[in-house]
């Protein structure tokens, strides 16, 4: 059995959550290949049995490049198993899960009719506060004071990715994956 798992980054935090869903994947007996979304233009997707795509959120939306692969093959993985995955801050906030499913997950698995997810799955994100990068800083000291308010400490990176929680969910894909027809 094959699996591809693709992300979408810009800081490059989600390429972890990937590599744990691959990982635990592989554990269930798959081989799995994890790829940023920005490198799969030459990828057939008839040559996997699962098929996880996902991407970091940003402004509330996915990465175009990780969207965009869904566009690509929305028709070839039609009959194909997919489950979908997002990571954000929203993923590891108990108060905004519901508004993340909703908004990051069911949204974008609506657009495309013929892909039906067999799971979809919310992550915690990470927030660099100094990162190189400028928007994620501006971003990052944005959201600085309403961590600190939930007791989080803002002098580090804030790392709520939660690859316990991301393993137990690839895990019961695996599960599902088997249980499914197609
Ligand atoms: C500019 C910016 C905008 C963000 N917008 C959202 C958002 O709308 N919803 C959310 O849940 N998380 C948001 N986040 C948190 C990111 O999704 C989180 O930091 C993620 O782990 C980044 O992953 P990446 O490094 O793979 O891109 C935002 C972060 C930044 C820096």
């Amino acid at each position: 059995m094959k699996a591809l798992v693709v992300y979408g980054t810009r800081g490059g935090a989600t390429k972890g959550i990937a590599d744990e869903i691959a990982k635990a994947l592989e554990e269930q007996g798959y081989a799995a290949t994890v790829k940023n979304a920005r490198e799969t233009k030459g990828i057939n997707v008839n040559e996997f049995d699962l098929i996880v795509v996902g991407s970091s959120i940003w402004a509330t939306k996915w990465k175009r490049d990780a969207a965009n692969f869904l566009k690509r093959n929305a028709k070839a993985l039609e009959d194909k198993k997919v489950a979908l995955f997002a990571s954000g801050l929203s993923g590891g906030d108990p108060s905004q899960r519901e508004y993340g499913m909703k908004t990051y997950l069911e949204k974008v698995a609506e657009k495309y009719p013929s892909i039906k997810p067999i799971s979809m799955g919310l992550f915690g994100g990470y927030v660099d506060f100094n990162s190189p990068n400028l928007i994620a800083r501006i971003m990052g000291m944005a959201m600085k004071g309403e961590l600190e308010k939930k007791g989080v400490d803002v002098s580090k990176p804030y790392d709520a990715r939660d690859l316990p929680a991301v393993r137990k969910w690839a895990l019961e894909l695996a599960e599902k994956a088997k249980q499914a027809s197609n």
